[in-house]
């Protein structure tokens, strides 16, 4: 079989119409260079800021005719934004309901319930939040290999799978069946890799989430917090549902949240999004630990070399640019997909690996900075 060549890539790529549906995306200029490492293929697609949702469909039909060629043993793509847009002047495209939300985070921020409001969860240390102003960006993937970093330097661990209506703990973890009960209420936790995971994932099927308006959800989350048997923890990572809707922000007020660590990808669409998710916690007044830039750059597997395609270090900037920290830079890699498809998170399975140590160093500074709050020196204040 001969290897796969860049040449073939772009020519099956011709088949894939742009979002005029009258040229096809080579034409239209927007592949970028084409990496392929070890019959596995990798490139970004450009599209304007504000069409990146709508432009899912082209991403996958991408992805999927590269894959079908023969020889391809992988390939990820991933939507960029178009950063010329925004260079020439276009303004950034900004939410309807909240028009001074990435500036003005204080200025138009409405009334909050106190934070005496929120009771502590007995057993549980600090209750740390992963989230994403938006979907795909890897937040999951942090938060499971972020859970496990802490794990790895001698914490308690547990993961809450907040994300109701797409749960991913039961993939991500490899993790299946159905928990058992103590007296008919209290859940026990499921377990897998030292880590004691709870997820609507193991509770309801995918469809019936579907249909659960609101409340429902929040009384969901709120039972999986407090009438699941954690045990002792040190820490409860929360994956958060993608977003910065109502929904998220009554969790945000509910959970009684220690910090939050938001991940984004370097993309200007990513930040813009990641933003929003700044603003949301500093409206409930929950300290933001910090920004990890997922998919930052990427590392071509054969040879180790290092190429900023996706427009490396725009988080770094943002963080410093608003003053929170910058947590890490976690690269683009086939290992980190194929493992999280696979349910053997890297800091798990490759605990040695480049990847697992950059996690561990996210989850270093991530307790770093929850062990000093207040919040965790205190005992739990027991809730009803
Ligand atoms: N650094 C990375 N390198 C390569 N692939 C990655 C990386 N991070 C995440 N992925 C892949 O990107 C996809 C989306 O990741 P994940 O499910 O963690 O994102 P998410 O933001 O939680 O998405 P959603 O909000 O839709 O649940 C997955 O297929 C995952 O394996």
């Amino acid at each position: 079989m001969t290897d796969i060549t860049k040449e073939q890539v772009l020519e099956t790529l011709r088949t894939v119409r742009g979002p005029d549906l009258e040229h096809n995306i080579i034409e239209l200029g927007m592949v970028s260079d084409v990496f392929i490492s070890d019959a596995k293929v990798y490139f970004s697609i450009t599209v304007p800021a504000e069409r990146a949702k709508e432009l899912e469909p082209l991403r996958l039909a991408a992805e999927r005719v590269v894959k079908e060629l023969p020889g391809v043993k992988g390939a990820l793509v991933t939507l960029t934004a178009d950063k010329k847009a925004n260079a020439a002047g276009t303004p950034a495209p900004r939410p309807a309901a909240q028009p001074h939300a990435h500036n003005h985070p204080h200025t138009h921020a409405p009334q909050q319930p106190p934070r005496a409001g929120k009771i502590g969860v007995p057993g549980i240390g600090a209750i740390i939040a992963v989230a994403s102003g938006k979907g795909g960006v890897g937040k999951s993937t942090t938060a499971v290999n972020l859970a496990l970093g802490l794990l790895a330097n001698g914490l308690r661990v547990g993961i809450l799978d907040a994300d109701i209506y797409g749960p991913s703990m039961p993939r991500l973890l490899k993790i299946s069946g159905r928990p058992t009960q103590i007296d008919g209420r209290i859940i026990n936790p499921m377990q897998n890799y030292g880590l004691k995971v709870m997820s609507m994932g193991f509770l309801v099927e995918e469809e019936t989430a579907m249909i659960w308006r609101g409340p429902m959800v929040q009384s969901a989350l709120l039972q999986m917090l407090r009438e699941v048997a954690w045990g002792e923890l040190d820490v409860l990572v929360v994956d958060m549902p993608p977003g910065t809707g109502d929904a998220q922000l009554t969790m945000a007020q509910q959970v009684p949240l220690a910090g939050a660590v938001i991940v984004s990808t370097p993309q200007d669409l990513a930040l813009i999004d990641a933003r929003k998710g700044l603003n949301m916690f500093r409206k409930v007044e929950v300290p933001v630990l910090g920004i990890v830039e997922n998919m930052s750059y990427f590392i071509a597997p054969d040879t180790g070399a290092r190429y900023d395609i996706f427009g490396h270090g725009g988080a770094r900037k943002e963080a410093e640019r608003i003053g929170i920290p910058f947590l890490g830079e976690v690269p683009l890699t086939m290992g980190i997909r194929e493992t999280s498809d696979a349910g053997t998170p890297l800091v798990a399975s490759d605990p040695n690996g480049t990847v697992a140590g950059i996690y561990r160093d996210i989850a270093t500074k991530v307790w770093a900075q929850v062990s000093n709050t207040p919040q965790r020196a205190a005992p739990s204040i027991v809730f009803e």
